[in-house]
């Protein structure tokens, strides 16, 4: 579960990235986040595994303050929140295999993952993981070798090696085509629904925010203007989010 308690962030020159927040995500949810660029997607996303700082309020993550926790606590709670990027951020020069067990760094000392030795469970783990997104034959390849869609699976198998609770995901299509897009999303909602992960996934294209959402926030200027269901998230309402009407480019197509 993740809870915004009465959240405002204002950045240090003055600008307004999140106003009055008050929301709950309840385990297991699909919640995709939709607004106009600058409405405080990624904001919203970074401040739950405390990426950025909230300027007023509480955010908690299962129950434990991000907002109030110390050093390590952060380190803790941020185990449980796997973090997927537009641009994938995995070790180009690696295999696929050693950056999905990068997500074990978090369960060993720093000793051990810099040397490299992850125990066996960790490796069946990892390959496991592999599994789920569909190219553990890939495992032993270098991750540049891979396309846009499956290094993007990586870094999807990485948060499960990580054995996340919640998975973040900013904008996670944003550089891939329309077929890999649905592919990844495809995972990302398998996985959601299969092993009960919290998802939550800024994304700019509006129908496929409709298709595999189970629930909608919409931000504007940093507030939230709409919150609910896909069915709920009409035209006119995100006209309303969007303060203008829906544009082609907004829509992936091809359903
Ligand atoms: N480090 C920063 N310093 C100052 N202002 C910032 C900073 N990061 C973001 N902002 C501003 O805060 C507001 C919200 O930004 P945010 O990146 O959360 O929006 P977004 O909805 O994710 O947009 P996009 O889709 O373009 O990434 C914007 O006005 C942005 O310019």
């Amino acid at each position: 579960m993740i809870e915004f308690d009465k959240v405002s962030k204002v950045y240090p020159n003055g600008t307004v990235g999140l106003r009055n927040i008050n929301l709950t995500i309840q385990e297991g949810e699909l919640v995709v986040i939709v607004g106009l660029s600058g409405a405080g997607k990624s904001t919203f996303l970074r401040s739950i595994n405390r990426l950025t700082d909230i300027s007023e309020g509480e955010i908690r993550v299962n129950g434990k303050s991000v907002t109030r926790a110390s050093g390590s606590q952060i380190r803790h709670i941020r185990r449980d929140i796997g973090m997927i990027f537009q641009s994938f951020n995995l070790i180009k020069r690696s295999t696929v295999i050693r950056n999905v067990l990068s997500g074990r760094v978090g369960y060993h000392s720093t000793l051990r993952t810099m040397l490299g030795w992850f125990p066996k469970e960790d490796v069946d783990l990892s390959l496991n993981a592999l599994q789920r997104v569909n190219i553990r034959e890939k495992a032993y390849i270098r991750a540049d070798q891979l396309s846009g869609g499956q290094q993007q699976r990586v870094s999807i198998a990485r948060a499960l090696a990580q054995e996340a609770r919640v998975i973040l995901a900013d904008e996670p299509v944003a550089s891939l085509d329309p077929l890999t897009t649905r592919q990844v999303m495809d995972d990302l909602k398998r996985i959601n629904r299969d092993m009960n992960i919290t998802t939550v996934i800024n994304l700019h294209f509006i129908d496929l925010a409709r298709e595999y959402a189970t629930r909608i926030v919409g931000l504007r200027a940093g507030e939230v203007v709409f919150d609910g269901t896909p069915e709920e998230a009409t035209d006119e309402a995100f006209a309303e989010i969007y303060g203008r009407p829906v544009m082609q480019d907004e829509l992936l197509g091809g359903a």
